[in-house]
């Protein structure tokens, strides 16, 4: 699914007007009704609710949902906040509508006018939406506060007031906190940012048939990645299919003391559908592995705790295929930051021909070592989590200056980079973002990163292209996830927990 900003979403609203064709009032009732039925599932008709209105499209729309959900006799108390002389069309057309058949409209022109907001109310926030200019003030901003202080349920249309949809908000913005925000056809970037979490709340995308063609022509290097997209993905299974068909992975990783990770990488890796898999650890893995992951076959490095990459001096150039022969590679989870283990990457990187995985302390060596970065095989998927990527770029000042490093980096060096995270972003080398969909904070504990190390590896070694298998990958790991949340809650969720519930259907 594409994200759009705020002057295509305005150009799809126009481009719906012209070539369904219908009024622009009527597709403000049409996201009013689709708002409503979205509400009636969620709130019972006895509960008190307080409709809040700007006077722009957004007011416009929350006088639509005040009418409807009169007709449906929930307890409505309706304030407009009169901020401004100037009133939309659409806004007056509503307002007329509504004063038809309620007559206690209520008018918030100064502090005291605003109500007591009481804790078993719902509010709906419809005082600004996507055509905010400018940081709230005055009465918006008391308005705001004052819904922000209550201990109601907040409900915002479109997006929280005073939330700019596609640019970085200032710090002292006053803007709304809502429980869930309720937007129209398309997501806005700003929800799928860190900073912005508490003015987002629980989101939802309701249809309202805007037009198609529009949304399928028009340029974005914005995704969020929906089920079905990421399902289109998957490859069937020949029946006649044997082992030699899914690729045979290699894992360079683990440590004395990190032995886990590597665990869990081929655990995960395993489950993710490759054919054949090796694990390359200190000799210190070798008995844990070979016991914990029978499926692996292990290939134990000449070093007792570290990653050298050079063979056993009781088995010299017995350890098995030459690295390139492996049909992916996956390095970093577990393996520290030895200087073997960095002259391991320096000897490997220019060898290969294939995209490899790299994650972790690999990637951490890449930070300091930023010459290595020129080495990485195109079209290789770096998965950094935010302080690992700001070692390999800058820090940044905003969540959206972040996205343009994220693109620029993947760009520059022709890679893949998943910066992870609550939806974790897939930047392309040709400068795309696709935000997953899945996931949930109870995968924020120690061991899940080297699970996607796995799943990645596994799919790249099976012939995914690496886009896909990132996309692919990214989005089964935090289903699984929430698969574990759904069934165990997510505060005692394991990254073992994360591999067993991992499907790929
Ligand atoms: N396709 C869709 O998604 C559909 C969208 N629809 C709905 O339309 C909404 C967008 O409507 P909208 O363009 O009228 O914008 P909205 O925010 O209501 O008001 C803008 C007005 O507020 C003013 N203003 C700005 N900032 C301000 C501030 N801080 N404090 C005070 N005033 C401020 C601004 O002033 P100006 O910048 O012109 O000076 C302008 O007058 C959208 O969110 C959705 O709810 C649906 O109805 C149909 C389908
Ligand atoms: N709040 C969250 N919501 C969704 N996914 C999350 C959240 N927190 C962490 N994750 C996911 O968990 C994984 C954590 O990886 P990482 O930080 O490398 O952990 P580790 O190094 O311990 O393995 C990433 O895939 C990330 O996207
Ligand atoms: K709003």
């Amino acid at each position: 699914m594409k994200i759009l900003n705020v002057d295509q979403i305005r150009s799809l609203d126009q481009s719906t007007i012209q070539h369904e064709p219908i009024a622009p009032i009527n597709l403000m009732e049409r996201a009013a009704l689709t708002f409503v039925d979205w509400f009636v599932d969620r709130f019972t008709p006895t509960t008190p609710t307080k409709i809040f209105c700007g006077l722009g499209d957004n007011g416009g729309d929350g006088l639509a949902i005040a009418r409807l959900l009169l007709e449906r006799e929930y307890p409505i108390e309706v304030y407009v906040v009169r901020y401004a002389p100037r009133e939309s069309d659409d806004f007056m057309h509503n307002h007329r509508r509504l004063k038809l058949v309620f007559d206690s409209v209520h008018y918030i022109e100064l502090t005291h006018d605003i109500p007591t907001i009481r804790h078993n109310e719902v509010v709906i926030d419809a005082i600004l939406g996507s055509g905010l200019s400018r940081p709230s003030e005055g009465i918006v901003e008391d308005t705001v506060k004052a819904i922000n202080r209550a201990p109601a349920t907040v409900v915002s249309v479109d997006i929280a007031s005073g939330l700019y949809p596609n640019q970085p908000n200032g710090s002292t913005d006053v803007i709304i906190e809502p429980d869930y925000t309720v937007t129209f056809q398309l997501p806005k970037l700003a929800f799928v940012l860190p900073k912005n979490g508490r003015y987002v709340g629980d989101w939802h995308i309701l249809d309202i048939q805007l037009h198609k063609r529009y949304i399928d022509l028009a340029p974005t290097s914005y995704y969020f990645t929906q089920p079905r997209e990421a399902r289109l993905l998957l490859r069937k299974r020949d029946r006649f299919s044997n082992k030699g068909s899914f690729g045979h992975a290699l894992l360079l990783v683990g440590s004395y003391g990190k032995i886990g990770a590597a665990i869990l990488a081929a655990r995960a890796c395993l489950r993710s559908g490759v054919g054949l898999l090796t694990v390359q650890v200190p000799q210190c893995g070798y008995t844990i592995l070979q016991t914990v992951v029978p499926e692996a076959m292990c290939r134990p490095d000449g070093n007792q705790n570290v990653l050298t990459g050079i063979a056993p001096a009781d088995q010299p150039g017995k350890q098995g295929p030459a690295l390139t022969d492996y049909s992916a590679i996956g390095i970093g989870p577990g393996i520290g930051k030895a200087p073997e283990t960095l002259v391991m990457l320096k000897n490997l990187l220019p060898t290969l021909k294939k995209p490899i995985v790299v994650d972790a302390d690999a990637l951490n060596l890449l930070s300091e070592n930023r010459e290595l970065l020129n080495q990485l095989p195109p079209n290789s998927i770096l998965t950094p989590h935010p302080k690992e990527f700001e070692r390999l770029t800058k820090k940044w000042a905003n969540d959206y200056q972040k996205l343009d490093l994220l693109r620029e980096f993947a760009q520059k060096y022709r890679v893949v980079v998943v910066l992870k995270g609550a939806y974790s972003a897939v930047a392309t080398p040709d400068g795309d973002i696709h935000f997953n969909s899945t996931g949930n904070p109870g995968l924020s504990t120690g061991g899940t990163g080297d699970v996607l190390t796995g799943i990645l590896t596994s799919l790249l070694a099976q012939g995914y292209d690496p886009v896909e298998a990132a996309v692919l990958g990214v989005f089964a790991h935090g289903l699984a996830g929430d698969r574990v949340a759904e069934q165990r809650g997510p505060i005692g969720m394991t990254a073992s927990d994360v591999i067993d519930a991992l499907r790929w259907e």
